[in-house]
């Protein structure tokens, strides 16, 4: 077989998900493409976490006769297509007028799960028909950060639940805003005019959906959250977990999965990648919940990694938001297919028909540090 090697997007369409990046930068105002692509302070955990899917090595099966593979995946007792899923990424708009509703549109046509953020600037019931209206069984998370304001987080979840939100999404990872040198230095702490947080906005007249009006906590505990598990019958998974006894808690508190997440190097900078910090997670409460991971997913080889570990899925966040401000819907759409694509190139070379057939010794850990 011949082919004509094309490996940059000078040459045309982007082929890989990293190419989306600086196609995205060149369209974004420089201010909010620092907001998108920026970490905490030194960015050390944002470079390390793709770092550690690069020290990663696939061990693949060989003549196993398996056939195509099968992506299609059990998350939260739904069936989903893929075991990848949309992070929830803030302020869309900044990207593409289409904002919310065009990321939603990409994620029910491709029949990925989207969760959707709490500080989007389309409103999650218009987030949640613009999903439907492409797909009847399009599935929508709800990220939530829990407000100590119990009166105004029950409005939220309500709000979720009626617009057919079919999980809850709870951001544990941010006690205080992560600190941004980029933000600082373009002195960017909210949107620019005409754009708010709609799902702020219209819970309270009084305030127009300003992201200060926020409330990151540290005053906030496991008690908000038991006081959340008793306030819904929604299946509750913590964003946010790093450390395996917190995983724990939230198992024996009832909660339905975690995320193994560092806020893609956004909150305390210097946590571990989130890879590295998987196994331990799973050691703990792999058998009891779902384990998913966010983090430097940019290959498909890098959510093979992570499922080989034992994660039930990965999440994605920056990759979808460069889709989204180079191609609206069509980009998301171009990114998540990327990736579908990669996983199931990825799981015929490793012998398996789906992801279920990865396990633990498929991945060699090539990093004495390790
Ligand atoms: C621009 C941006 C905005 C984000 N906004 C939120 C948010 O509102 N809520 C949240 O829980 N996580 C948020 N995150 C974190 C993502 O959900 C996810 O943890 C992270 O992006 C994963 O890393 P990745 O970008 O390398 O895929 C945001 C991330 C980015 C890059
Ligand atoms: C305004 C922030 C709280 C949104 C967020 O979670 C982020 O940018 O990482």
């Amino acid at each position: 077989m011949t082919t004509t090697a094309k490996t940059s997007s000078a040459q045309g369409a982007p082929l890989s998900v990293r190419e989306y990046e600086p196609l995205a930068r060149e369209l974004l105002d420089p201010v909010h493409h620092d907001y998108f692509a920026g970490g905490a302070h030194d960015e050390i955990t944002l470079r390390a976490n793709e770092a550690a899917f690069a020290r990663l090595a696939l061990v693949p099966r060989i003549l196993r006769g398996r056939g195509r593979p099968d992506l299609t995946t059990d998350l939260l007792g739904r069936r989903t297509s893929m075991p990848i899923v949309l992070a929830p990424t803030a302020f869309h708009r900044l990207a593409h007028p289409d904002a919310e509703r065009a990321t939603a549109r990409a994620a029910a046509s491709t029949g990925a799960i989207m969760i959707a953020a709490m500080l989007s600037t389309v409103a999650v019931e218009e987030i949640a028909a613009a999903a439907r209206k492409t797909a009847g069984d399009a599935q929508l998370w709800f990220q939530l950060y829990v407000q100590r304001d119990m009166g105004f987080t029950e409005a939220l979840v309500r709000r979720a639940e009626d617009a057919g939100c079919t999980a809850l999404v709870v951001t544990a990872d941010s006690p205080a805003l992560g600190r941004h040198v980029r933000n600082d230095r373009n002195d960017f702490h909210d949107l620019p005019p005409g754009m708010v947080c709609e799902n702020l906005r219209s819970l309270r007249a009084d305030e127009p959906g300003h992201v200060r009006q926020v409330d990151l906590s540290p005053e906030l505990s496991w008690d908000h959250v038991r006081r959340l598990r008793a306030m819904t019958g929604l299946p509750i998974v913590i964003k946010g977990v790093l450390h395996p006894e917190d995983a724990r808690i939230a198992a024996d508190l009832g909660m339905d999965a975690v995320i193994v997440s560092n806020h893609g190097g956004r909150q305390l900078d210097t946590t571990p990648a989130t890879v590295t910090q998987l196994p331990r997670v799973l050691d703990a409460v792999g058998d009891r919940i779902p384990v998913l991971l966010d983090g430097g997913v940019r290959r498909g080889t890098d959510v093979a990694k992570a499922l080989a570990l034992g994660a039930a899925a990965v999440a994605v966040g920056r990759p979808v938001v460069w889709g989204l401000t180079v191609g609206g819907q069509q980009g998301v759409e171009q990114v998540l297919g990327m990736l579908r694509d990669e996983l199931a190139h990825t799981l015929t070379l490793c012998g398996c028909a789906g992801p279920a057939e990865l396990d633990r010794d498929m991945v060699a850990r090539e990093d004495p540090r390790w």
